[in-house]
C-alpha cells in the first residue's frame, strides 16, 4: 500500500484514506505520497473569497482542522497567512495553497484550497488564484453584509464562470442579521437565498456543510490524464536553498521527478527535481496528475523564470500555451533611500531579495541631492507599498526613507525634437524631473480608476462631498437594501493614492468600504510646481500636480519647510512657483544663532564641545544658494505623511 505522510496525525496511524498510512513528523521525505489514488472526479479546486476581515482565513483554518490537515490547537490561527506582516495586519498578501483530504458519502476527496488575498491592491493575485479553480466560496460577514471587495471578488469569479457558493459567516455575533445579507446577495448577485450557508467560522458551526457543498456543487476539473503534460503556473515563491518553487495546476498529463520540462514563456528546458502537494507545507509526492494542484521545483533560479500564467510542458511534447495573465502594472511610485548612505549596500541586497518573491514591484535606481543614492520603486497600490516597506524593516532590519507616492502620468508630445529624442509620441512620466513643458505637449493624461463605495446611507452626504473634493465623477448610485447605498465614481488615481481610504473610513466611522479597478487614462491639466529658497529652485522638491490643486499643495509644502529650516543670518523666502508665477510664499525671519550664549562661565572645553556640535550639525546640511537646509527638512517635506 502506498504510504502517505500526513501532517494531521500526531503519531503514525490510520489515514482517513483507508489504505494509506499517515505519519508525522514528515521529516523523512523518502516516502512519498502516491497521488494516483485521487481520480479526477474526486478532486475539487476552489478558493475562498471575501471582503477584508469577513473571516476567510478563519474559515480556511477550520477547513484545515476538520479535514485533519492541521491539529486543532490555538496555535494554528491563520495557518495560511505565513508572512509576519500578514499576521500583524490581519490581511493576506500572498496566496497560499493547501490540499485537504475529506471523506464524504463513502468517497475520499482531494480538495485543493487556494487562498487569495483580500485587499484591492492584490486583486491581480485573486484572479491568478481563481484561474486554477472551478469554484469559490464567497464569504460575507453576517453583520457587515456585502462590502466593496465582496462585489469586486464576486465579479472576478463570475467573469471566470466559476461556481459560487455563498456563505454567511459570523452568525454567532449579537448583531448578525443573516436574513438581510441573504436579501443583498439575492439582489446584487441574483443567487437564491436558499443557497446561502449560514456559518460561524469561529465556532465551527456548519463548516462541514461548506465542504459538502464544495463537493456537491463545484465540478471536478475538466482534464484528461492521457493528454500530454500541461501545467499552469499560478504562483511562485523563492526559497534560498531550493530556488524557485512554482505552484502549478495540472490541466493535462502528469509530471514527476526527472521529467524534462519546457517553459512556454522562456522556452528554457529544466529537469524536475521534486513535485508535491502543499499541506500547506511542501509535501513531496511521487507524481502529480491532471486535475491536481501542487508545487514543482526544477532548478529555476529566479522568479521571472516561473512567470505567473506560464505553461509548462514536456520536452518534445509541446502543447498550446494557456492565454497567460496580464502582468501586474505598478500604479504607485515612490523613492526609497537608506536613512544612512552607509546602509546603501545592505538595503540594496534586501530589496533584491524581497523582489525575488514579489515580481510585481519594479525597481529603478535613482538619486537625490538631499537623500543620496536610492531607488524609485513601483507598487500595485498603497497597501502594497506599505507591506513592502514593513517587510524590509521586519525581515531585513532595514530602515528606509520612503517619499510621497506619485502615479504614472502620461504626455502626448507635440514637439518634433522631443518625439525624436524619445522615439515615441506618448511618454510616461514617473519622475517630476522628467516632466515635459507644456509648450512641447499636446495633452497630459492621468490614470483613473472606477471606485466602488458601499456605505450606510447616513454617511452619503459627507462621502459625496469628499469624492467631489477629490475631482471624482459619479457614475452610479443604488440602494442595496433599505439603508445601504452603493456609489460608483471615476477617480483620478492620484486623488485616492495618499489618504482617501483613511478619510473615507473616518467620516463614516469605519462603516464605508472601498474598492477600485483600473479604468485607463483621462486628459488632465497638469503643472510642474517648483519650490524656491531665496529664488533658487530645490530640485528634489519639484512635484507634478493638477492645476486646481497647485495652490493648496504649494502652500502646504512652504509651511512644512518653514517649520523645518532653522533660522539663518538672513531672511529666507520660501516660495512655490508654476513657471515664473509664484503661487505661495512663507518668510523665515533672520536670526543669529549664538551657540556660546549658553556658556556663562569661561569653561573652554564646554565651549569647544558646543562649537563641535554645531559643526556636526552643519555637515548634515545641504546648501541651496546660500541657504543651509538640514536633511530633516527635506525629509519632513518628502516623507510620506497624511495630508491635512
Ligand atoms: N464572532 C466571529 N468572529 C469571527 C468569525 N470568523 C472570523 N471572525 C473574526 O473576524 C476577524 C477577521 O477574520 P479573518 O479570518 O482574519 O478575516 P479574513 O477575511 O481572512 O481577512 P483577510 O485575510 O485580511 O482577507 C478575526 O478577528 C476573526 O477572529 C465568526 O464566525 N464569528
Amino acid at each position: 500500500a502506498p504510504a502517505l505522510l500526513c501532517p494531521s496525525q500526531p503519531r503514525v496511524g490510520r489515514c482517513p484514506v483507508e489504505h494509506v498510512v499517515f505519519r508525522r513528523p514528515y521529516s523523512s521525505q523518502k516516502e512519498q505520497l502516491d497521488m494516483s489514488i485521487f481520480h479526477v472526479e474526486n478532486i475539487r479546486n476552489f478558493s475562498i473569497i471575501a471582503h477584508v476581515d469577513h473571516g476567510k482565513s478563519t474559515l480556511a483554518d477550520r477547513l484545515l482542522e476538520i479535514t485533519g490537515t492541521i491539529a486543532k490547537t490555538d496555535h494554528n490561527k491563520q495557518v495560511l497567512d505565513k508572512l509576519q506582516v500578514e499576521r500583524e495586519r490581519g490581511i493576506t498578501v500572498k496566496a497560499q495553497t493547501a490540499s485537504l483530504f475529506y471523506h464524504y458519502k463513502g468517497i475520499y476527496y482531494l480538495l485543493n484550497l487556494i487562498d487569495t488575498p483580500g485587499h484591492v491592491d492584490f486583486n491581480y493575485e485573486v484572479s491568478r488564484s481563481l484561474s486554477a479553480c472551478q469554484g469559490v466560496v464567497l464569504v460575507v460577514d453576517a453583520n457587515e453584509g456585502i462590502q466593496a471587495q465582496t462585489m469586486a471578488n464576486f465579479y472576478l469569479a463570475f467573469e471566470a464562470q466559476l461556481t459560487i457558493i455563498p456563505v454567511i459567516n459570523k452568525i454567532d455575533l449579537k448583531n448578525a442579521d443573516p436574513e438581510r445579507v441573504e436579501k443583498q446577495i439575492e439582489k446584487l448577485f441574483d443567487i437564491s437565498k436558499d443557497e446561502c450557508i449560514r456559518i460561524s467560522a469561529k465556532l465551527g458551526t456548519s463548516v462541514d456543510k461548506v465542504l459538502q457543498e464544495v463537493i456537491e456543487k463545484i465540478p471536478p476539473p475538466s482534464v484528461n490524464i492521457s493528454d500530454p503534460l500541461k501545467a499552469l503556473v499560478f504562483d511562485s515563491t523563492f526559497d534560498h536553498y531550493r530556488g524557485v518553487i512554482a505552484n502549478i495546476a495540472l490541466l493535462g498529463g502528469e509530471v514527476q521527478k526527472g521529467h524534462k520540462i519546457v517553459s512556454a514563456h522562456t522556452r528554457k528546458t529544466y529537469e524536475v527535481h521534486e513535485v508535491g502537494i502543499l499541506t500547506p507545507n511542501e509535501q513531496p509526492t511521487q507524481k502529480l496528475y491532471a486535475g491536481q494542484v501542487g508545487y514543482l521545483i526544477a532548478g529555476m533560479k529566479e522568479v521571472t523564470e516561473a512567470q505567473i500564467g506560464d505553461t509548462l510542458y514536456l520536452h518534445k511534447q509541446p502543447v498550446e500555451p494557456l492565454p497567460g495573465f496580464k502582468s501586474a502594472k505598478p500604479m504607485v511610485f515612490a523613492g526609497m533611500y537608506p536613512i544612512d548612505q552607509s546602509e546603501y549596500n545592505n538595503l540594496k541586497s534586501a530589496i533584491e531579495k524581497l523582489t525575488l518573491n514579489d515580481s510585481s514591484v519594479t525597481v529603478v535606481r535613482d538619486s537625490s541631492l538631499a537623500l543620496g543614492a536610492g531607488w524609485r520603486l513601483g507598487f500595485l497600490g498603497l497597501l502594497h507599498m506599505e507591506v513592502f516597506n514593513q517587510r524590509l524593516e521586519q525581515e531585513y532590519n532595514a530602515s528606509v526613507i520612503l517619499t510621497t507616492p506619485t502615479v504614472p502620468y502620461k504626455a502626448k508630445l507635440s514637439s518634433a525634437k522631443l518625439i525624436k529624442e524619445y522615439g515615441k509620441e506618448e511618454i510616461t512620466i514617473i519622475n517630476p524631473a522628467e516632466f515635459p513643458d507644456k509648450i512641447s505637449v499636446s495633452e497630459y493624461l492621468e490614470p483613473i480608476v472606477l471606485g466602488t463605495i458601499l456605505t450606510p446611507d447616513e454617511f452619503m452626504g459627507k462621502i459625496i462631498t469628499l469624492c467631489q473634493a477629490r475631482r471624482a465623477v459619479q457614475k452610479d448610485m443604488v440602494y442595496i437594501d433599505d439603508h445601504r447605498v452603493m456609489l460608483k465614481y471615476i477617480f483620478p488615481l492620484n486623488e485616492i493614492v495618499v489618504d482617501f481610504y483613511d478619510a473615507l473610513k473616518s467620516l463614516s466611522s469605519g462603516y464605508a468600504s472601498f474598492d477600485y479597478e483600473d479604468a485607463g487614462y483621462q486628459a488632465t491639466d497638469l503643472v510642474k510646481m517648483s519650490i524656491l529658497l531665496n529664488g533658487n529652485p530645490v530640485e528634489e522638491l519639484g512635484t507634478i500636480v493638477h492645476k486646481d490643486k497647485a495652490y493648496a499643495v504649494g502652500k502646504a509644502i512652504c509651511e512644512r519647510l518653514k517649520d523645518a529650516i532653522p533660522r539663518q543670518l538672513f531672511e529666507i523666502a520660501i516660495q512655490a512657483s508654476l513657471g515664473s508665477k509664484i503661487i505661495a510664499r512663507e518668510t523665515l525671519k533672520a536670526y543669529k544663532k549664538d551657540v556660546l550664549a549658553k556658556c556663562y562661565g569661561g569653561d573652554i572645553t564646554r565651549k569647544m564641545k558646543l562649537l563641535k556640535r554645531q559643526a556636526e550639525g552643519k555637515k548634515k546640511m545641504r546648501k541651496i544658494g546660500k541657504v543651509e537646509v538640514p536633511k530633516d527638512a527635506f525629509l519632513n517635506v518628502l516623507k510620506r505623511q497624511p495630508e491635512k
